[in-house]
């Protein structure tokens, strides 16, 4: 196993991946230019400013990283437990050691705010201190057996290979929740970040993995299309699973191919949310206002947990309105580099163009406009809409931006009957000062989680993470994770 040491803190994680033509596939402990004839031009979407232009990986190159994959995966698995942990904890170390370096990466290649780029770096500490303890924690069974003389074993094993596939939203975190759990567990892994996010997705956490003394081969990242590769990612021999985090209809696609194809195996789907946060007569308002501006506009709103839908029990209905709209207005929005900026720009025009045509249909479906935004560049401040009604497009559809509608609610039971008009079930939120009463609805709502007097953006370490319904498959974080990741291989002995 080498030892790395971070001599200076000059010592930085991507001294080339600010050029250009950037070696941006990692397979088999080697950095390569991908084979693919398409190239990506990773840019700023704040400023435009280019970042850095890679050749794109080819199916040639998944296929190569899936093969190193594969050969290195069992001495990987072979390794004792100390040392898988080993390894994650210099990660996490590093992680927290280069953070500056994180936080700016995050800040100008996914418009991330320095605020919630610290979150999102301590997010990826967090599991990977998680998943050092992974190692130690997998147990297996001995079980009578009905059958005279027979022993029966049930081993807990790693799966094998795993296929991470990543958003741009939490780029850095949202890789590394599958990716160091996957590892610890004694699994290879081949990562596709998506093409708005390479570096934060996948290449920063090859070069963590690298420091941290990963062997060769366990790690591979193919920078490529989506539209190119993502098929072949998912129908190929060698994953046992595919983990996919993003949008509803890419990841059902995922799962149809994952088990309709010639190779079946698992998969673990978190995927897209229409967050409602419940607010009863009874609730603590200035809580609930505050909780749900910063649910609703962190990130400009880009989280699969942010709130979607704020439904208001009639009483507190005009008030709670007029706050959250005079709170929201005084967000600080613009520049993400600046320290206060709570609201940075949109990732992309097509995301951009998307946030732009819920905005006028929320108009056009007569939702009252409660507080009015801007959009300059790709940069939108905050809007709210009032009075609108479960049948409006805001109300029905994952918005992934920054704007909220506002749903009023005649009592209880119609706050749970329109929290629950969703085909998602992701995250949710109820404010009330009876927290009995919260947890009695909470239990009642569809959803993976629900926070009582908290917003719905919550993630711990420990605690699974996931949704119901079309929200996805599958759990993230703590146990849930050695479940996700291993599978048991009964072994019978009969003497
Ligand atoms: N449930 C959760 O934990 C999270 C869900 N999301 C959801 O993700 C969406 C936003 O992220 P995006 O990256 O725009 O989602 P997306 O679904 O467009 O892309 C996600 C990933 O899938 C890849 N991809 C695209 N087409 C593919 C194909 N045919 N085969 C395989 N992979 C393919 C993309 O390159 C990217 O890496 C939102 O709907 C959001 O709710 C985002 C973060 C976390
Ligand atoms: O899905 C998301 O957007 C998202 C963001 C942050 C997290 O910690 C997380 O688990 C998911």
């Amino acid at each position: 196993m080498t030892t790395t040491t971070i001599t200076t803190t000059e010592h930085r994680l991507a001294p080339d991946f600010g050029d250009i033509d950037v070696a941006a596939q990692f397979i088999g402990g080697h950095w390569l230019q991908g084979q693919s004839e398409k190239t990506l031009t990773v840019t700023n979407p704040y400023d435009d400013s280019v970042l850095a232009t890679l050749r794109q990986g080819s199916t040639t190159d998944l296929d190569k990283a899936y093969a190193a994959a594969e050969s290195a995966q069992k001495s990987w698995a072979a390794q004792i437990p100390a040392a898988r942990a080993q390894v994650m904890f210099r990660a996490a170390a590093l992680l927290e050691e280069h953070r500056e370096e994180l936080v700016a990466w995050l800040v100008k290649e996914s418009g991330s705010t320095v605020i919630k780029a610290n979150i999102e770096v301590s997010a990826a500490a967090g599991i990977t201190l998680e998943a050092a303890s992974f190692p130690g924690r997998v147990h297996g069974r001995i079980a009578e057996s009905n059958n005279p003389g027979k022993e029966n074993r049930i081993y807990r094993r790693p799966l094998g290979v795993v296929g991470v596939i990543s958003p741009w939203n939490f780029p850095l975190h949202l890789s590394q929740r599958s990716v160091a759990p996957a590892l610890a567990l004694g699994n290879a892994v081949v990562i596709k970040p998506a093409s708005d996010t390479p570096v934060t997705g996948a290449l920063l956490l090859a070069r963590i993995f690298e420091e941290a003394g990963l062997p060769a081969g366990v790690l591979n990242v193919v920078v490529g299309a989506g539209s190119e590769i993502g098929d072949h990612f998912v129908a190929h021999r060698v994953p046992a699973l595919i983990s996919f985090t993003g949008s509803t209809p890419v990841g059902q696609n995922v799962g149809r191919i994952a088990t309709g194809g010639q190779h079946l195996k698992h998969v673990a789907l978190e995927l897209g949310g229409n967050s409602p946060l419940v607010v009863l007569a009874d609730a603590d308002l200035d809580l609930a206002v505050k909780s749900a501006v910063l649910g609703s506009y962190l990130h400009q709103g880009q989280i699969c947990m942010a709130v979607n839908r704020i439904i208001v029990e009639a009483p507190v209905y005009d008030e709670f309105v007029e706050r959250f709209a005079a709170a929201a207005a005084q967000l600080p929005v613009g520049d993400p580099s600046l320290p206060e900026t709570v609201v940075g720009p949109i990732i992309n025009d097509s995301q951009l163009t998307s946030i732009a045509g819920k905005i006028d249909q929320a108009k056009a479906e007569g939702a009252r406009v409660a507080l009015e935004g801007t959009i300059t560049g790709r940069v939108v401040s905050p809007f709210a809409f009032a009075d609108v009604t479960p049948d409006m497009e805001i109300a029905r559809e994952e918005i992934f931006g920054p704007l909220v509608g506002i749903l009023r609610a005649q009592d209880e039971a119609h706050a749970l009957e329109l929290a629950n008009d969703t085909r998602f079930g992701l995250s949710s939120s109820v404010f009330t000062t009876d927290v009995d009463r919260g947890v009695r609805f909470g239990l009642e709502i569809r959803a993976g989680m629900t926070h009582i007097n908290d917003m719905p953006i919550n993630d711990e370490a420990h605690i699974p993470f996931g949704g119901e319904r079309n929200s996805g498959l599958g759990r993230f974080n703590g146990d849930w994770a050695i479940s996700e990741f291993t599978t048991d291989h009964w072994i019978g002995i009969q003497r």
